[in-house]
Order: structure tokens, then sequence, then C-alpha cells
């Protein structure tokens, strides 16, 4: 339960919840189940989002902090906040002009938006109408020639980084899909590829997708294309490492919204362990489960650069098109300044670990030591 929630769908949204709720009573359940669901029993799923019910922020007072100022430069762009949109499939399921109202949204905010290979509208398109940086997201194809041209596509339409998704040799079994026997409705399939039979998405790609990747993606991905590479689907601290050795530009801490491996950690749980990996070596990404002002102030804490944001961005699509995306993005961009505000801090240099606490690990509060293991190991706590 999120704070004072009405129990329908409410008209006016404050809350990402909020737009949650708006938008599942909107849309039809098989789609509905597409987008809110992962794979297998869900258990990711629910751990990206319970990952962020361990931490407390903790607050410092008469720090003469002003008003927050939430700009980044990430990959030699300045974002106005460390929020950008995740790429998520045919946005077209859920509103007529699909991406580009989107990417009118997020223009609005000037915040980033990623660009999914399975995007229901065209590159070229999104790119005419969009206000703050576009990065693509590349799912690599066993026909190469196809992957290298959606690149070069986008690279030739002012795209600025290639996102390469690396945690799907295959669709996880999200059995909610499996029991819909869900298939895109008429009308909706990707508008950057083509020639295949795209109906269910799972099976397209077990058929076009490669499922045998290597660390050498890498080097055919820059002898396709000179843009910055950034590796999507990290969640292991070597694996991390070797993205970094590799030659990646960054990474994106993620499990694919709990879709892809059920069973595997949240996202925040791992964020540490990897950012000390990494060393600021490259930045590092996250995303899963972030709905709130204070959910984005907790990963930059942890040493996230910025996050990106999934579900959320539909629900805003569906309840409202560019303005419910809009709206979205608003809410939580509002929430990070007041969260700054309220923690005492004014920039983001000033966003350290010192700012967050595993609520197990406070000494003084009564669920202490009851054997969670600890999100931060070597936390330090102020009281
Ligand atoms: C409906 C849906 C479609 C998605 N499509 C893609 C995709 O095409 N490429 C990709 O790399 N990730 C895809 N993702 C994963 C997101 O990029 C992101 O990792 C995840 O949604 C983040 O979690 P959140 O939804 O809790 O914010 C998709 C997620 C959803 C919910
Ligand atoms: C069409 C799918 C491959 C998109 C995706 O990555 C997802 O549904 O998680």
């Amino acid at each position: 339960m999120r704070g004072a929630e009405p129990a329908d769908a409410p008209d006016e949204a404050f809350t990402l919840a909020d737009y949650e709720r708006r938008a599942r009573a909107l849309l039809p359940p098989a789609i509905w189940d597409f987008i809110a669901g992962g794979a297998g029993e869900e258990r990711t799923l629910r751990a990206n989002e319970a990952a962020f019910e361990r931490l407390w922020l903790l607050p410092r007072v008469l720090t003469g902090a002003g008003r927050p100022i939430t700009g980044i430069r990430l990959l030699g762009r300045d974002w106005p906040a460390p929020i950008g949109v995740a790429p998520v499939a045919y946005h077209t399921l859920v509103h007529p002009e699909g991406e580009i109202a989107t990417a009118r949204g997020a223009a609005r905010a000037g915040l980033p938006f990623v660009v999914s290979t399975f995007a229901g509208t065209v590159l070229e398109d999104i790119a005419a109408v969009a206000g703050g940086p576009l990065w693509l997201q590349l799912y690599c194809f066993r026909d190469r020639d196809v992957t290298r041209r959606l690149v070069e596509r986008a690279e030739h339409a002012g795209f600025e980084a290639i996102v390469l998704t690396v945690d799907a040799p295959r669709l996880g079994r999200r059995l909610r899909d499996v029991r819909n026997d869900f298939r895109l409705p008429p009308g909706v399939a990707p508008a950057n590829i083509s020639g295949d039979d795209f109906a269910s998405p799972a099976g397209h790609a077990a058929v076009a997708f490669d499922p045998a990747l290597d660390w050498s993606v890498l080097s055919w991905l820059r002898s396709v294309s000179g843009l910055p590479i950034v590796l999507k689907g990290i969640l292991g601290t070597s694996d991390a490492r070797r993205a970094v050795a590799a030659g990646a530009d960054a990474i994106v801490v993620s499990n694919h919204g709990g879709r892809q491996l059920d069973g595997s950690p949240a996202t925040l749980e791992m964020l540490p362990g990897i950012v000390a990996a990494v060393a600021g070596g490259v930045p590092v990404l996250i995303d899963g489960g972030v709905r709130r002002g204070v959910d984005v102030l907790a990963c930059l804490a942890l040493g996230a650069a910025a996050v990106l944001v999934g579900r959320p961005v539909l629900h805003g699509l569906t309840a409202g098109g560019a303005d419910g995306v809009a709206g979205v993005l608003g809410i939580l961009l509002d929430e990070l300044q007041d969260t700054m505000a309220l923690t005492g801090v004014d920039s983001l240099e000033a966003v350290d670990r010192s700012l967050v606490a595993q609520r197990e690990q406070l000494p003084h509060l009564p669920l202490a030591g009851l054997g969670t293991p600890p999100l931060l190991p070597d936390a330090a706590w102020r009281t």
C-alpha cells in the first residue's frame, strides 16, 4: 500500500501509482498482463520494488542547501535530471501514436528516451519530435545485416548511443502471456524491422535473437558504429568488470524488469557491489522498480549515475498520451526535488551513501537483526 490511495482509478494522478491504476482500468487484460507481468513466479519482478522498501533516507538538517539542482552530464550530454525512459517494445499497444507521443512527452522535460528495437513507430519520425537525447536499444539478431541496418539508420537519424540488451538470449517464460496465449493485436508491429512473424514476442525471439552472443559482439558493434555502446542487463560484478574491460561506455544494471531470469536478485541489491567493481570506470545506470523520487535518490546514493523507468511511462502513455508521459516524468522530477530538499542536499554531487541506511541495519529499529542479509555490507549510518 503506497500512502493514501484511492480505491479505484483516480480522476487525477498525483503519483506514479495513480497512473498505474488508471492504465489498468483502461487496458484489455491480456495487454495489461503483457506489460505488468514478469517471468516465472514473478519473484524478481516483486523484488525490484520491494528492495526500495528496505532502504531509508537519512535527512541532514541545517545544511544551508538551497534550491535543488538535478542536472547531470552523461556520455557528453546534459540531462536535466538523472531520469530516462527505459526501452519498452510496442508503445502502440497502449496508444495509437505510440513512441511519437512518448518522445513528445519526454521532450517536455528534456529527458532522454531509449527507443526499443521493437518500437511500433519509425525511428526517423521519433527523432523528428524528440527534445532530449535519443538512444537506440538493440537486440542482436542472428541476421547481423538486419541488426547493422537498424544501427546505421539510428545513427543517421541522430540517435546518440546504442544500448545493447545482453540479458535476452531468448525471452523469459512469462506465464501470464503463456496462459493468455498472448499475440500482438492487429495493427501493432515493429516499424523498423520487417519480414518476420512478430505476433508472438516469445516465439519471434526464439527464432530471431542470436542465442549464443558472447563478448565479441562488442567489437562487431564497434565495427559497424562509432556511437557509444551501453550494455543493458548486467547484474553481476564480474560481468560489470568485463564490460568495462571490453570497452563498454556505460552499463545498465537491469534484470529486464523481472521479465527474464525469475530468481535473479533485485537490481537495487546488486547496485552497490557493481558500482564498487566498476570503480568509476564507466557510468552505471539502473532500472527496475523505480516508482518515486525517493527511489531515484536512493539509487544515486548507492552510486548510480541515472535511473531508467519502464512500465510507469507506459502507464502515463495509456492514461494521457504525450501529456500522460510528461505527467509521469514531471511527478518523478518534482518528487526528486522534494526529496533532495528534505534530505538537505542541493546538488547531486552531494549525494552519497551516507544518505541511505538499510532498515535492518539500524540498531534501534525493532526489525534489526531479523536475519535479512545486509544490502550495504559496509554501510555507515548516522544517528
Ligand atoms: C512491456 C515491456 C516491454 C519491454 N521491452 C523491452 C525491449 O524491447 N528491450 C529491452 O531491452 N527491454 C525491454 N523491457 C525492459 C525495460 O527496458 C526495463 O528493463 C524494465 O521495464 C525496467 O523495470 P520497470 O518497468 O520496473 O521500470 C521491456 C519492459 C516491459 C515492461
Ligand atoms: C518484444 C519483446 C522482445 C520486448 C521485450 O524485451 C520484453 O517484452 O521484455
